[in-house]
């Protein structure tokens, strides 16, 4: 066990793809972890019977190292205190099970579903808040034995003693106090031998030399049933800090069991994980810069203090905002790497940078380049609705004098437009608007000035002679 060095962690259940919310609370951790020279551990949390675990682990795994996440101890880097993944560490939860059985702090229990549901339904009828009499800790040595005898299935449950106040200092939350008399004795090993989440969960925090925990506060209700347990197994209770949920825009918490919308989704759409990481480092928490962050800028300035303490809601026009922030800061090879097959197929390597230079203002994601690429250098210019009207508006005049224009420019946009203005006396919209309209197909788009010089004279000429076409 290592005592001491500051730890966080991330511990998900590998049943399915990571969301935001799961992924913002793996970077609280590790911004905490990275902002006071601590370490951040991941560890899998994987002792439910639920198939797809290994998938699930490999992709939650890319997912955080994708987003610059690193961990210090946990799978594949390995570390001190391993393995790190709970199926493979059951022998040590029966370990310490066996430690509270022969502290007599927890004995087998054969109640039924049906038996508990009706107990349940009683304390509601009475007005109590449902939690377990302690019937089966009263049963004698021969009881049990016998129940044995008979294959009963049984849940091992952790006894509670009444009476007791648990209190502890939450990071977020300020100060906590639960009564034990609420709680009741709990299940620690469910009826097929598996371990129950909290149980490992506390156990693995505590052997692993975890110093602070934090975790969404849909676990604050397991919270003092892990000080207890940690208690009783004389094991170092950490620090916890609960944050509030992500929730949607339905109010309703993100979840996996919902379909929320996945990492590696957002991935896949070109999303940027400085993007991300400055979306989701100011999700329900304030940093008083308002420009894009590096990560260690971000760890540095990260503060619990700073924590929201209501629910935070997923807003992709925010994320947007990063994603633009952070479009802006690619160089030049990453943003290349970034456009994708399409465009580095598209645009000759002697323009890479005037490309970039042009579009990089009016793209969010590798599609805007992708269709800026095939604007600029595809041979076939497909015009949108409001490009032909721009077209026929201007009408046959105005190509026909625009042909010249351009002979006169060549790839010089002022040039050709400054000619145009001679030749057909407009200026302003009614000049720009149709000319962009023939020469990219669309009516709005990065400057003319940086997209002619790209396109060339030949390419100008034939989408000139295509919209003068177009006016007949
Ligand atoms: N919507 C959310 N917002 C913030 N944190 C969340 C959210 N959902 C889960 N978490 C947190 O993510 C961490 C990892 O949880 P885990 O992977 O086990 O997900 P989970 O609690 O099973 O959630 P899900 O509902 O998505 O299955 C936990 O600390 C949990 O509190």
């Amino acid at each position: 066990m290592t005592a001491g060095r500051f730890k966080t962690r991330f511990a998900p259940s590998p049943t399915g793809l990571l969301h935001l919310g799961n992924v913002r609370t793996a970077l609280f951790n590790h911004l905490l972890a990275r902002g006071r020279g601590g370490a951040f551990l991941l560890r899998i949390e994987d002792t439910d019977a639920v198939r797809g675990h290994d998938r699930y682990a490999a992709a939650l795994q890319e997912d955080l190292a994708w987003l610059g996440l690193a961990w210090d101890e946990g799978p594949d880097v390995g570390g001190p205190n391993g393995p790190y993944a709970q199926s493979q560490r059951g022998e040590l939860y029966e370990r310490y099970t066996r430690v509270l059985e022969a502290r007599e702090l927890a004995y087998p229990c054969f109640c039924s579903e049906h038996e508990l549901k009706m107990e349940r339904k009683a304390q509601l009828a009475a007005g109590r808040p449902p939690r377990y009499s302690g019937r089966c800790r009263l049963l004698s040595p021969a009881e049990i034995e016998a129940r044995r005898a008979r294959a009963l299935p049984a849940t091992l449950r952790f006894h509670v003693a009444d009476g007791r106040t648990v209190e502890f200092e939450d990071g977020v939350r300020g100060a906590q106090r639960f009564q034990t008399t609420d709680i009741g004795d709990f299940v620690i090993r469910r009826s097929d031998g598996t371990p129950a989440f909290f149980f490992c969960n506390a156990v693995d925090d505590a052997l692993m030399g975890v110093t602070l925990v934090v975790r969404g506060d849909d676990h604050l209700a397991n919270t003092p049933r892990q000080i207890l347990l940690l208690e009783a197994l004389g094991l170092p209770v950490p620090t916890y800090a609960h944050i509030p949920l992500v929730v949607g825009a339905d109010g309703a918490p993100l979840s996996k069991r919902t379909g929320s919308r996945s990492l590696a989704e957002l991935r896949a759409a070109g999303y940027l994980p400085a993007a991300i990481d400055n979306y989701l480092a100011r999700l329900g928490h304030t940093y008083e810069e308002p420009g894009l962050l590096s990560h260690a800028q971000l760890a540095a300035r990260f503060d619990l203090a700073r924590v929201h303490h209501s629910p935070a809601r997923y807003d992709e026009t925010q994320l947007l905002h990063w994603q633009r922030e952070a479009v802006k800061t690619l160089s030049a090879d990453a943003f290349w790497r970034w456009a994708g097959g399409e465009t580095q197929a598209l645009v000759p390597a002697s323009a890479h940078d005037a490309f970039i230079a042009a579009v990089r203002p009016n793209v969010l994601f590798p599609v805007d380049v992708a269709r800026w690429a095939r604007v600029v250098f595809g041979d076939e210019l497909a015009l949108s609705s409001g490009a032909r009207e721009a077209i026929a508006d201007a009408g046959r005049s105005f190509f026909e004098a625009a042909l010249p224009a351009l002979e006169e420019g060549r790839a010089s946009f002022a040039a050709v437009s400054g000619a145009l203005k001679i030749r057909t006396g407009r200026s302003g919209k009614t000049l720009f608007k149709p000319l962009r309209a023939a020469l990219t197909g669309e009516l709005d788009g990065p400057e003319m000035a940086h997209l002619l010089p790209l396109i060339g004279y030949e390419r100008a000429r034939a989408r000139l002679v295509r919209a003068l076409a177009h006016t007949r």
